[in-house]
């Protein structure tokens, strides 16, 4: 959180104090920074050094990022996430390893470009050790979320920095890494923790949707419907003993991870069932999965409240979607276009459960995130030793995965030129050679593509085939953009179905800020924005405006001031006001009526009004 300048000079005089060698009183800084400084200082660093951190070379980076692949790979949604709320808060998210090596940083260019002088980039170690006090090693030292603002870090050259980590543990509790968001220290990051927190949340939760199936895994909560969601308890079992388990369980039963390995199934529940007593006389609704329910395939039916989307369609897309699946049966492809976060994959998933392909695969390919060099053999497959570095025994192609059902091509637009004319060939021929000269096979699936981009215009431009569009866009649905719909309140009710059990309906002070806000991530941003308010709002409770995301939130402006100094600084921000004003506190509207940008319009607003 932002400070004022009556606490930046008291930490200006706690950090004076300190590293002139005296000891602090309490309460001048927070006792996990003060913590903080005195394992830096007593590592022999100096606070007045500059900080001269060297990058490891490209090599060693991609060597240490394949290391992590599975960390990035499991982290992934929430780093996409996070990167939207990060681009509109100027900042960046950051995905650090076990020793604190940055893996990944995504968001704001513009940060990016400053976090980089304080070599707050990919390859740099950020362990305390080395780097002092900082969000990213402090949460590693301490083993919990910390946000770390301005002074607070050790090194004076970090002190343009607010942070805000959480570590990352996996089941058994060992820790994998860190998750941190950074932006400016004179900046407001009110949600910063808190969307980390939740971020980390969802990305343990992942971690045990797979390598149990050999365990009996007991998911857990007080209240049924969080039954699924990344809120939910899980313990892992090894016959009876307790061998991992996520926070939330530990939280639930008030346990901590030192009981891992020491602690058995009798010590926390006498029996296992769908109404589990813990020994302390909570009751919990629990599914439990057991190896050898597993094993005859009688697998326990959890229902996945995640996967249980509400889909929001216009009346307009409803009724292209017989169409298009009529289209799909006849093994015809079809374009789906819109804008990024407009739903074009969930659209497309949807089509394929209405079709006669539903129940077969759906290999879902992104065109724009894989390397030109790998797209070709991902694509079609490989046989052995067709290049090197491939796989021994050859590997099969995603056409071939997606055998039966739908191959569904995102961001086709940005699929190389030379590859484009090989997909034609895939697509007239419905043959696939896998790369290095196997045999040609016969494919059965159906292409439904999607692109955000004018591909029409890329055919005129000569960046896209016209023979490829003219077989692909036979069929082409426009998915319409949010700042585009007529009642954004709909989308905002359909999208916080899943939520309005636990927290009853949206107030109307809060949906009327969020109908006002536009949306520039469309369903994407709303779908998340709406989630993270829903875990801000704690268990039961309805959502305050105070648990808005901080760019979507009322703007307190300071009182009119008078122009008579007629300062052109005070002109300026007067028109600004009188903007925002008109457009009833849309600060991307008004923003876009001056021809301003919305980052210098809340810099110059919200930060003037928060200095008053
Ligand atoms: N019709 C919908 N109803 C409800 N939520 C939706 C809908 N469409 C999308 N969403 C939400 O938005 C998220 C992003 O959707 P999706 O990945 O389909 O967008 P996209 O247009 O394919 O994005 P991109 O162009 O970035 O690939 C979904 O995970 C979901 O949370």
């Amino acid at each position: 959180m932002r400070m004022n300048l009556s606490s930046d000079l008291a930490l200006a005089k706690a950090r004076a104090k300190f590293f002139s060698g005296h000891s602090l009183p309490d309460g001048l800084v927070p006792a996990p920074i003060l913590r903080s400084w005195q394992r830096c200082a007593e590592q022999g660093l100096d606070a007045g050094d500059s900080v001269t951190a060297e990058p490891m070379t490209a090599g060693e980076l991609r060597q240490i990022q394949q290391q992590n692949e599975a960390l990035r790979l499991i982290s992934r949604p929430e780093l996409v996430t996070l990167r939207a709320e990060a681009k509109n808060t100027d900042s960046v998210v950051i995905l650090t390893d076990a020793q604190g090596i940055v893996l990944d940083v995504v968001g704001s260019a513009e940060f990016a470009g400053e976090a980089a002088r304080v070599a707050l980039q990919p390859g740099v170690v950020w362990a305390e050790k080395s780097t002092g006090t900082n969000a990213i090693g402090t949460a590693m030292a301490e083993r919990r979320a910390i946000a770390v603002h301005g002074g607070e870090h050790f090194f004076e050259p970090h002190g343009i920095l607010h942070c805000a980590a959480s570590p990352i543990f996996d089941p058994f509790g060992k820790l994998a890494g860190v998750l941190d968001m950074s932006g400016h220290a004179n900046a407001e990051h009110t949600h910063a923790l808190g969307l980390v927190r939740l971020a980390v949340e969802q990305i343990e939760h992942r971690f045990f949707a797979r390598g149990f199936e050999d365990r009996t895994v007991v998911r857990f909560h007080r209240h049924a419907e969080l039954l699924g969601t990344s809120r939910e308890g899980v313990l892992v079992f090894d016959g009876d003993n307790l061998v991992a388990g996520n926070r939330r369980a530990l939280s639930l039963l008030g346990m901590d991870r030192i009981a891992f390995r020491k602690t058995r199934r009798q010590d926390l529940f006498e029996r296992l069932d769908p109404v589990l007593r813990g020994r302390g006389g909570d009751v919990f609704t629990a599914a439990i999965s057991r190896p050898e329910e597993r094993a005859e395939g009688r697998l326990h039916s959890v229902r996945l409240v995640g996967e249980d989307q509400s889909l929001f369609l216009t009346d307009d897309v409803r009724t292209q979607c017989d169409k298009a699946v009529r289209l799909i049966n006849a093994e015809i492809p079809v374009l789906v276009t819109g804008q990024t976060g407009s739903g074009k994959e969930v659209f497309a998933r949807h089509l394929a459960g209405l079709s006669q392909r539903q129940g077969k695969p759906f290999v879902a390919v992104n065109c724009a995130a894989l390397p030109e060099s790998l797209i070709e053999a991902e694509l079609f497959g490989y046989e052995p030793g067709a290049f090197t570095g491939a796989r021994k025994g050859g590997a099969k192609g995603l056409v071939q995965q997606a055998e039966g059902g739908i191959l569904f091509l995102d961001e086709i637009g940005d699929m190389p030129l030379l590859l484009q004319s090989r997909l034609l060939r895939v697509l007239q021929d419905k043959q696939v050679s896998p790369l290095g000269g196997g045999a040609a096979r016969r494919a059965d699936f159906v292409a439904i593509c999607a692109t955000n981009r004018d591909l029409k215009a890329m055919v005129e431009a000569g960046t896209f085939r016209a023979d490829l569009y003219f077989r692909i866009a036979p069929f082409t649905i426009g998915l319409p953009s949010v700042a585009d719909l007529p009642d954004k309140r709909a989308v905002l009710e359909t999208l916080w179905q899943p939520f309005s059990t636990a927290h009853g309906p949206l107030g109307e002070a809060v949906m009327e800020r969020l109908a006002a806000y536009d949306w520039p991530g469309n369903l994407r941003e709303m779908a998340n924005a709406l989630a993270a308010m829903a875990a801000l709002a704690g268990p039961g409770q309805k959502v305050s405006l105070a648990d808005l995301p901080s760019h979507i939130q009322p703007v307190r402006f300071p009182p009119p001031r008078p122009m008579a100094d007629g300062a052109l600084g005070t002109i300026t921000e007067e028109a600004m006001r009188q903007a925002v004003e008109r457009n009833r506190g849309n600060l991307s509207a008004a923003a876009r009526e001056l021809c301003v940008d919305r980052s210098t319009l809340y810099r110059r607003l919200v930060w003037a009004g928060k200095a008053h």
